[in-house]
C-alpha cells in the first residue's frame, strides 16, 4: 500500500526550504565522511540481514516469546560483531551502535539480553581483574564462551550499596569463598540478562575475612553448567517478570546457598584476599565503583541518541500532518506552523546537540581520567564522579521529558506503538532510574560541589567548578546574548551552592548533626547539583560551537541552536534568574522574544536538520517518522498486521456477545 519511492510533497517543499548542506551536518556529527561512509556500511551489513527481520510485530508477541526472539536476534547479532572484528572492521563504535540507541533498539526494540555482558561483565574484568585475571576471562568472554551479567542490586538496596547483604566469607582452609544470601532481600534483583541467558556473573558482594568484613568486593562467579544451561547446585535464580519498558532484557533474580568459589574469583586488581586470608587494601576502595562510572558515560551518549531520534519522528510527522485552521478560510496548515508546536520540537533539536557535546566532552575526560588511574594518579575521580553524576541525571531525566514531549507532539497516532514512541520512552525513562537513581546521583554532585565551595581559594586543579571563585556579589548587566545566560546560570548555581550550604551549617549551628543537616538541606542541594550542570551544558554547547570549522551556512544554523538552547535553558528558571541575578522582568520579555525570533528562524530548517541525523527508517522504527513521510498509508499497513484482523469475526462473539446480546433483548 505504501507507495515506493513516492515522497510526500509536503517533505518535499521542506527538503526545498533546507539553508546549509544536510551532508555537511551529517559528517560533522559522525566525525567525518569516512566515519559516516563506515557507519552506512555497518547499518547495511546489520539491518539488511534477512535474519534479523521479524515476521510479527514485537508487540504482538507474549512476554516468553519476546525474550526468545530477542536471544535469537541477539545471538546474530554478536556473531556478526565477531565476524567484523575477524575483518578488522570491529571497535568501540560498533559495540556503542549496537549496544544503544542508535541501532541496537532498531533490531532488539524492548532491550538486548546481551547488553550487560558488554557494557558491565566485560568492563568489570577490564578494570577489576589483575593481568592473570584478565587473561584467564576476557578472552573466554570476548570469544562468547561464557556470558556474564554484573550483578549487584538486591530486592533490598540498589541505591545503597554499602548496605548490601550478599556475604562471601573467606575459607582459608580450602581457599574459597562461599557465598550466601542470608535474607529474601539480599537476593540480586535486577541484573540484565541474569533470568536465562547469562551462565556467569560478576557479584557484588559483602567481604568477611577472619572473621571481619571489608566491605564489597566483586566476585566471578558461575551460575550455570557451561553445556546444559542448568543453575548449579546453590543458585537459586530466574526473571523478575514484565517491566515498563525493556522486556526482552531478561532482568533477573539470584540468590546463593552457600556456593562455593576459588579465592582466585575475587576480581583482585585493587584489593586482594592472600591464601592465608589476610586481606590487602585497595588505594581506594571507591574503584570498586568504576564500571558504574564507565556506563553512566556512555548513558549520556545514548540519552542523546535516543532523543533525536524521538525528535526525527515527530519533525517529519509535523511537517506532515494538516490539522485546524490559522485564519478562518485559510487551508489547514501543516502543525508545524503552529507556534506551540515548534516550542515542543525545536528545543529538541538544540537540547541533542547540547547532549551530543557534552557526552563526547565527557567521554574524553572518562578516558584521560582512567588512564590516570591506571598510572596510579587518583586527584581527577571526584570531579569525574561528580560530573558523571549530574551529566547522567539530566540528560536521563530530559530525555526522558524530551521524548514525552515528541509523543504528545504527534497528537493520537504518537500513542501508538507503531509510532515507536511509547517504546522509545520506556527505553529512557529506565536510564532515570539505572545506573544510579537520578536523584540520588545529583546528590553525589552536590556533596562534590558543597565541599568544592568550603575550598573554593583553590580551584586551580578543577575544570568544571572554576567560576564558583567569581565573586559573587559583581552583577553582570542584562544582554540579550549566550555569554549572558551562561554567567546568569553559573551565578545561579554559584548561589544555589552557597545557599544550600549556608542552611547546611546553620543547621547544624542550631544542633542538628551534619546529615541531618544534610539531609534537610536536600532540596536545595539537588536543586544546585541541577543548576550546575545546566550551567556546564550550555558553557559547553558553546565552547564546542566556537571552535567548529564549517561552513558559514551551517555555522549560522548551529549558532541558532546553541541561542535556542540558552534561551529556552533560561526561561525554564526564569524564577531563578529573578531571583539570583539583576535581570528584570523587561529583559524576560526580550528573552521570550528572542526564543520566538528563534523558532521562526529555525523553521526553514526543522526538516533539514532532523534529516541531517541521518537516522535510517529501519531505526527509526516509526509509521510517522519515515523519510518518505507517507505517515496514514503506513498506519493502516500496521494495523493490517494486527492479529484481530486476520478474521473478520472473532470467536469471543460467539462465546460472550452473542448470548449478552440476546439476553438483553
Ligand atoms: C563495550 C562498550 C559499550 C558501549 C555501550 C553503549 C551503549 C549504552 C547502553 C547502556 C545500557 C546500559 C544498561 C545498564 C543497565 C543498568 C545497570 C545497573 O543499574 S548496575 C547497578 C547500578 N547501581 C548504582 O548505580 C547504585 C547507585 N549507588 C551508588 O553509586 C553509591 O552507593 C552512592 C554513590 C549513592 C553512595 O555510595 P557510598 O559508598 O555510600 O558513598 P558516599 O555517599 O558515602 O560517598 C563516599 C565517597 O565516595 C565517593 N564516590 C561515590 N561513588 C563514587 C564513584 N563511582 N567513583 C568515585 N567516587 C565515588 C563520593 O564522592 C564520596 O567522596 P568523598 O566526599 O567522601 O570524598
Ligand atoms: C531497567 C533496569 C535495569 C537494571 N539493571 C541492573 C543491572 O543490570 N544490575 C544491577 O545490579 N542493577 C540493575 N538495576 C537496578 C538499578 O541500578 C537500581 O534500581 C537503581 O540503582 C536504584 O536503586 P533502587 O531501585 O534501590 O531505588 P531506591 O534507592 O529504593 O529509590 C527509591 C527512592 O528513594 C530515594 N532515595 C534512595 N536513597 C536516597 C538518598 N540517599 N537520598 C535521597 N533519596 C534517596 C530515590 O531518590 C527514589 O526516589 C536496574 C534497574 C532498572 C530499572
Amino acid at each position: 500500500m505504501i507507495k515506493k519511492n513516492s515522497i510526500n510533497p509536503d517533505l518535499v517543499e521542506e527538503r526545498k526550504k533546507c539553508t546549509f548542506n544536510t551532508l555537511e551536518l551529517t559528517h560533522l556529527l559522525d566525525g567525518g565522511a569516512k566515519k559516516t561512509e563506515e557507519r552506512k556500511s555497518r547499518e547495511t551489513f546489520f539491518l539488511e540481514d534477512p535474519q534479523l527481520q521479524s515476521k510479527v510485530p514485537l508487540e504482538y508477541l507474549s512476554h516468553k516469546e519476546k525474550y526468545e526472539e530477542a536471544v535469537r536476534k541477539a545471538c546474530i547479532i554478536f556473531g556478526k560483531v565477531q565476524e567484523l572484528q575477524n575483518q578488522g572492521r570491529g571497535g568501540m563504535d560498533n559495540f556503542r551502535e549496537i549496544l544503544g540507541g542508535q541501532l541496537g533498539s532498531a533490531i532488539l526494540k524492548d532491550g538486548n539480553p546481551l547488553t550487560l555482558h558488554y557494557v558491565m561483565f566485560i568492563p568489570t574484568l577490564m578494570g577489576q581483574g589483575t593481568m592473570e585475571q584478565q587473561a584467564e576471562w576476557i578472552q573466554k568472554a570476548w570469544n562468547c564462551d561464557i556470558i556474564g551479567t554484573y550483578a549487584q542490586t538486591e530486592l533490598g538496596h540498589g541505591t545503597f550499596i554499602r548496605g548490601l547483604e550478599t556475604t562471601a566469607t573467606y575459607d582459608p582452609s580450602k581457599e574459597e569463598f562461599v557465598l550466601h544470601s542470608p535474607t529474601l532481600t539480599s537476593y540480586k534483583w535486577w541484573p540484565g540478562g541474569l533470568g536465562h541467558s547469562a551462565n556467569y556473573a560478576v557479584v557484588l558482594a559483602q567481604l568477611y575475612t577472619k572473621g571481619k568484613c571489608y566491605g564489597i568486593h566483586p566476585f566471578i562467579v558461575q551460575l550455570r553448567d557451561e553445556e546444559t544451561h542448568q543453575p548449579l547446585p546453590g543458585i537459586k535464580i530466574g526473571e523478575i517478570g514484565c517491566k515498563l519498558g525493556m522486556n526482552s532484557t531478561n532482568n533477573g533474580y539470584l540468590g546463593f546457598d552457600q556456593v562455593r568459589i576459588p579465592r582466585t574469583n575475587m576480581l583482585m586488581k585493587n584489593s586482594q584476599v592472600l591464601s592465608d586470608g589476610s586481606y590487602v587494601k585497595s588505594p581506594s576502595s571507591k574503584l570498586t565503583y568504576g564500571t558504574m562510572i564507565f556506563v553512566r558515560v556512555v548513558i549520556v551518549q545514548d540519552a542523546a541518541h535516543y532523543l533525536r531520534k524521538a525528535v526525527t519522528i515527530a519533525t517529519r510527522y509535523s511537517a506532515v500532518r494538516h490539522q485546524s485552521q490559522i485564519k478562518p478560510d485559510a487551508p489547514e496548515p501543516q502543525i508545524i506552523d503552529f507556534v506551540t508546536q515548534q516550542y515542543k520540537l525545536f528545543p529538541q533539536i538544540a537540547t541533542y546537540f547540547a547532549f551530543q557535546y557534552s557526552a563526547t566532552w565527557l567521554w574524553d575526560v572518562y578516558n584521560n581520567v582512567t588512564s590516570e588511574l591506571e598510572a596510579g594518579q587518583l586527584e581527577s575521580l571526584p570531579e569525574l564522579h561528580a560530573v558523571a553524576c549530574c551529566l547522567k541525571a539530566v540528560s536521563s531525566a530530559d530525555a526522558a521529558q524530551g521524548v514525552e514531549i515528541c509523543r504528545l507532539a504527534c497528537g493520537g497516532h504518537g500513542y501508538m506503538t507503531s509510532s515507536n514512541l511509547p517504546s522509545t520512552y520506556g527505553l529512557v525513562t529506565a536510564m532515570c532510574t539505572y545506573e544510579g537513581e537520578n536523584t540520588v546521583l545529583l546528590l553525589q554532585t552536590a556533596r562534590f560541589l558543597v565541599k568544592v565551595w568550603q575550598n573554593r581559594n583553590n580551584l586551580e586543579k578543577f575544570t568544571t567548578v572554576k567560576y564558583l571563585g567569581n565573586d559573587l556579589n559583581r552583577d553582570r548587566p542584562f544582554q540579550r546574548s549566550v555569554e549572558w545566560i551562561i554567567y546568569a546560570l553559573q551565578q545561579t548555581a554559584a548561589r544555589k551552592i552557597e545557599l544550600a550550604n549556608r542552611h547546611i551549617n546553620e543547621r547544624v549551628q542550631k544542633g542538628k548533626a551534619y546529615e541531618d543537616a544534610w539531609n534537610e538541606s536536600s532540596i536545595e542541594l539537588v536543586a544546585a547539583a541541577e543548576a550546575h550542570c545546566r550551567s556546564f551544558i550550555v558553557e559547553t554547547f558553546y565552547n564546542t560551537i566556537n571552535e567548529l570549522k564549517v561552513s558559514k551556512e551551517l555555522k549560522v544554523v548551529l549558532v541558532q541552536l546553541l541561542n535556542l538552547y540558552g534561551v529556552y535553558t533560561a526561561l525554564r528558571l526564569t524564577g531563578d534568574l529573578l531571583r539570583f541575578t539583576s535581570i528584570t522582568g523587561k529583559d524576560i520579555e526580550t528573552l521570550q522574544a528572542w526564543l520566538e525570533e528563534l523558532l521562526a528562524l529555525i523553521r526553514p530548517n526543522a526538516v533539514g536538520l532532523v534529516d541531517s541525523f541521518d537516522i535510517r527508517d529501519e531505526v527509526l522504527g516509526s509509521t510517522l517518522g519515515a523519510y518518505d513521510g507517507n505517515v496514514y498509508e503506513r498506519l493502516f499497513e500496521e494495523a493490517s498486521k494486527s492479529p484481530l484482523n486476520a478474521e473478520p469475526v472473532n470467536k469471543s462473539f460467539k462465546l460472550y456477545l452473542k448470548p449478552f446480546l440476546k439476553a438483553n433483548l
